[in-house]
């Protein structure tokens, strides 16, 4: 199944609600603009492209009740203010935009719908497209091991279908490989403080059949000192036109250790996830803070069955919580996208992008 589609009865949008997994599966309706800002501000979806198609289909949403250009800039404004940091947002909204707005009022919900069915689509045919490209990396491990052993592939935060509409963009490469009759092996950072590896990553690769095991995010440093990381694959947020990539938090740590133990370190890049206007991503790229409750709270389920939260922290001890880092393009060895692999370089990046030269 898909993350997010058409409810049957053509009125509404209906999703995974995600903040249930893995201990619940639920399917949630948005009806209205405020119910797709909900639910990408509160992390019902998340992940970089579906934040993006989850405001396609909110515009449509906002569009069938008023098509006003009024509505459609506050529409617009709306979901743009929900997340800060994945681009793909913004590239969804203006690409929902650009199509309507020249439209006559009653002609733009329909276009609007189209376009967000055609984009949700086209979102799967690019995580496909990274999966042919990524795969051959994984390959390459797998013909120097010997036949009893596995490719060790370590992953941060969730880029699975999950993330996307459906396929993923890290583990694109990585489902292709199980399903070739590859040995592949999964190291899921847990992902704090929302368990994005644990709770979904863990959950996608269980029902997937995928061997994998959870780590603590401070374990993979270690193992990859020992030899059992042969590669890393991440998602990101935001890339820029000269190749920083924004991820979950902890990704730059997992870059640097990557480094420190020549193990390669690559990005799965859709192209909407490439910011062209953005050259440093350090200076640039916006992180979102996130509430403290997310850090001094856990959610799990008891014993008993039921699902609860509890407090990790001291009462009364400040926490921050910066979701995203930048991981600087000198330390990360490729960028996976649709078109194939190239170097984390604006160079690399106009080789399989030369309509979308960087703007300066
Ligand atoms: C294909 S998803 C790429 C990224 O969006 C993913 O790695 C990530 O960091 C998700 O963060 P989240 O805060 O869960 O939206």
């Amino acid at each position: 199944m898909r993350t997010i589609w058409l409810a049957a009865d053509g009125s509404a949008v209906e999703i995974i609600d995600q903040t249930r997994l893995p201990h619940g599966f639920a399917i949630a309706r948005l009806e209205t603009l405020a119910d797709a800002a909900h639910a990408i501000r509160a992390m019902l979806v998340r992940g970089a492209p579906l934040i993006g198609a989850t405001a396609a289909w909110g515009l449509w949403l906002a569009l069938c009740r008023d098509a006003t250009d009024a509505a459609l800039a506050q529409a617009h404004a709306t979901l743009l203010a929900t997340r800060p940091t994945a681009v793909n947002l913004r590239w969804a909204l203006d690409r929902v935009r650009a199509r309507v707005a020249p439209l006559p009022a009653t002609e733009r919900a329909a276009a609007a719908r189209g376009l967000a069915i055609a984009m949700c689509d086209e979102d799967v045919a690019l995580n496909r497209g990274i999966a042919s490209a990524g795969l051959p990396l994984i390959r390459a491990i797998a013909a120097r091991k010997r036949p009893d052993e596995r490719v060790n592939i370590l992953t941060h935060c969730n880029a699975g279908w999950l993330a996307a509409v459906d396929v993923g963009t890290a583990t694109a490469p990585i489902y292709a490989a199980h399903d070739a009759g590859l040995a592949v092996h999964v190291w899921v950072d847990e992902t704090r403080p929302r368990n994005q590896g644990a709770s979904l990553t863990a959950w996608e690769l269980l029902n997937h059949g995928v061997p994998h095991t959870v780590i603590a995010d401070n374990a993979g440093g270690h193992l990859m000192q020992h030899g059992h990381v042969d590669l890393v694959i991440v998602g990101t947020d935001r890339t820029t036109a000269t190749g920083d990539v924004a991820n979950k938090i902890g990704t730059y740590l997992k870059a640097l250790a990557a480094h420190d133990n020549g193990v390669p370190f690559y990005v799965a890049a859709p192209s909407p996830s490439i910011d062209w206007t953005l050259h440093d991503g350090r200076r640039e790229i916006p992180i979102e803070e996130r509430g403290a409750e997310e850090l001094a709270q856990i959610t799990g389920r008891l014993a008993d069955g039921t699902v609860a939260s509890v407090s990790v922290l001291p009462a009364g001890s400040a926490a921050a919580n910066p979701a995203f880092d930048v991981t600087p393009a000198r330390l990360v060895t490729g960028l996976i996208t649709e078109r194939g692999v190239c170097s984390a370089t604006a160079e690399g990046l106009r080789t399989l992008f030369p309509g979308h030269a960087s703007k300066p």
